[in-house]
């Protein structure tokens, strides 16, 4: 049984993904502490499982900085910190720099914040772990999403970087996804043009990312990497 004593910080998990790795990481044993930005249904789901929810705004460096401090009012120690939160944005006209710098605080400097002022915490856990939620598409680029994906390609810079700083008392990796949860108002053209991206041609769900998730929390010799999880998309 995992050491329930010090909580698993997850950052967006008022639905989809998140939601669902905080379900299983409850169920498992492991205390939680998540933040929400939005009042969802699922926000209430994990109260009522005993997780501590904390709001967050993550798209200014004001915001980050007042989430640390009351994150600080709640725990003095950390088992992992998984970084989830992010906003799939493309590039819209007359938009383009108030997107870019709103992902840009999300998926880079939350995650580079945080992981500076809870060192402290996790290094009270043993063992303890950062993981950086990505995206495969990081790979090659984006047409469509090119601040989305340049924000998550640093992303995958800080594990490299965050993996040198804390060895070897924190692990630091990341996970990169492909398709995983088609969006309600996705259609029918979209959800075919997106499954033949991959050579297994499925829409996997959240689950994926929990067994990634388990297998980097479980595993003492890995750090510094990021777990492609993408049906086979490279090799298609
Ligand atoms: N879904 C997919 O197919 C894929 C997902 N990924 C990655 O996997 C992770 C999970 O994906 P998914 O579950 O679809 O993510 P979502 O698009 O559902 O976003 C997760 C949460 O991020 C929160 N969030 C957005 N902006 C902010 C902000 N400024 N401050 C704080 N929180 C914020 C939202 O909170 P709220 O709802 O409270 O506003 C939302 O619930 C993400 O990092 C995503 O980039 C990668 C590839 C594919
Ligand atoms: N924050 C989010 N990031 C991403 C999402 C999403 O819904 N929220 N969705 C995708 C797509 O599924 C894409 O992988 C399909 O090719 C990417 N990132």
């Amino acid at each position: 049984m995992p050491d329930s004593s010090a909580p698993i910080l997850i950052t967006g998990a008022g639905q989809r993904v998140g939601l669902h790795c905080a379900q299983r990481l409850l169920e498992e044993g492991h205390r939680v502490i998540f933040t929400y930005r939005s009042e969802r249904p699922g926000v209430q789901t994990l109260r009522d499982l005993g997780a501590i929810g904390l709001f967050a705004d993550f798209s200014s460096e004001a915001g980050i900085l007042v989430f640390i401090e009351t994150l600080k009012t709640h725990t003095e120690s950390l088992r992992a910190i998984v970084h989830n939160a992010s906003e799939w944005l493309a590039e819209t006209p007359d938009s383009e720099a108030e997107a870019f710098t709103r992902m840009f605080n999300l998926h880079m400097l939350a995650p580079y914040l945080i992981n500076l002022h809870c060192g402290e915490l996790l290094r009270r856990s043993t063992p303890a772990d950062i993981i950086h939620i990505s995206d495969d598409v990081t790979r090659k680029g984006s047409s469509k999403h090119i601040g989305y994906c340049a924000t998550k390609a640093g992303l995958d810079n800080l594990t490299l970087s965050f993996a040198a700083r804390y060895a070897p008392a924190i692990k630091v990796n990341g996970i990169a996804p492909a398709l995983l949860l088609f969006n309600p108002d996705d259609d029918a053209a979209y959800r075919a043009k997106a499954l033949a991206k991959s050579a297994l041609g499925i829409e996997p769900g959240s689950e994926v990312i929990y067994q990634s998730l388990r297998y980097l929390l479980d595993n003492p010799y890995v750090t510094g990497t990021t777990l492609t999880v993408n049906g086979g998309r490279h090799v298609k």
